[in-house]
């Protein structure tokens, strides 16, 4: 049985939680979706993981769409999630022919970085049939912009701004929400008063789904891992095990702990 958003929808209604992994190709499709993750983030952090580049910048619509298509080829049944690049919806007509690319090469949803201004995307897309992941807070596209990966509406005046962000958001269609470095209680609140599920990732327990760079859950991404990375491999010593662990963790609510959470 596949993962469709109403299944991830009903997950929210009915307060169970979900997971998200990353990969970028089909051998670790198979294993996430074998393992009972319910969605396979394909992340534009390919950039950093598999280019061994210094950001996301650089990660083109080609690469992403390649990516994408090698995934769907080892899916077993997950919901396919892609990464809108850099750049890809800076227009309401790049967004369109972006997302035309990413869900012929395989994608059932495409994430786009941004804030309240997505709106006018998520719209048409939804018209078009693409449903859409809109990505909130520390939105690492924007990281020269932001002058650093930094956690996002820590002050007054930015926590509301996201707040409004993401009801904005819900309401102009958007079929999900990722928070990303966004406090604690703040993500918790969001979660709360909007209508679609919330995946976390340095965000709360308390969203609905969490995500994480299948590189850093298994210990292998190189330098100091960033607060909301558990490291699932040291626990099993085994990658279909670190896979399971983790997808526990998630749905009993283990994962993550106040440690994750800023
Ligand atoms: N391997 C990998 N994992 C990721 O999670 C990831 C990527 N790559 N590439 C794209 C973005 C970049 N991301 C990042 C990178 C660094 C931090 C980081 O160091 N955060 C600080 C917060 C500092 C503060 O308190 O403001 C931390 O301590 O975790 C966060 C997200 C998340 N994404
Ligand atoms: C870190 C997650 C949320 C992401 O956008 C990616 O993997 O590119
Ligand atoms: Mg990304």
């Amino acid at each position: 049985m596949s993962v469709t958003i109403r299944t991830l929808h009903k997950r929210k209604q009915d307060g169970e939680k979900f997971s998200v992994l990353t990969a970028y190709d089909a051998c670790f499709s198979r294993l996430i979706s074998d393992a009972g993750v319910d969605a396979i983030l394909v992340g534009d952090s390919l950039g950093n993981v598999i280019q061994g580049q210094t950001s996301t910048v650089p990660v083109t619509l080609e690469q992403m769409a390649y990516h994408t298509e090698c995934v769907a080829r080892g899916n077993q049944g997950s919901l396919i999630i892609a990464d809108v690049p850099f750049m890809g919806a800076a227009t309401v007509e790049r967004a369109l022919e972006t997302a035309t690319a990413l869900m012929q090469a395989g994608a059932n949803m495409v994430k786009l970085e941004g804030s309240a201004w997505l709106a006018d995307s998520i719209e048409i897309l939804n018209r078009n049939g693409i449903p859409v992941c809109a990505h909130l807070g520390l939105t690492p596209q924007a990281v020269n912009a932001l002058g650093g990966y930094r956690v996002q509406g820590k002050d007054d005046a930015g926590a509301s701004e996201l707040l409004e962000a993401a009801k904005t958001l819900d309401q102009a269609g958007a079929a999900m929400l990722l928070l990303e470095c966004v406090p604690r209680e703040l993500s918790a609140r969001i979660t709360r008063e909007v209508s679609v599920p919330v995946i976390g990732i340095g965000a709360a327990p308390e969203c609905d789904a969490q995500v994480l760079v299948m590189h850093d859950m298994l210990g292998i991404s190189p330098g100091k891992p960033a607060r909301f990375v558990k490291d699932f491999m040291a626990e099993t010593g085994d990658i279909r095990a670190a896979f399971k662990a983790y997808d526990l963790a998630v749905k009993d609510g283990s994962f993550p702990a106040d440690e994750h959470c800023f």
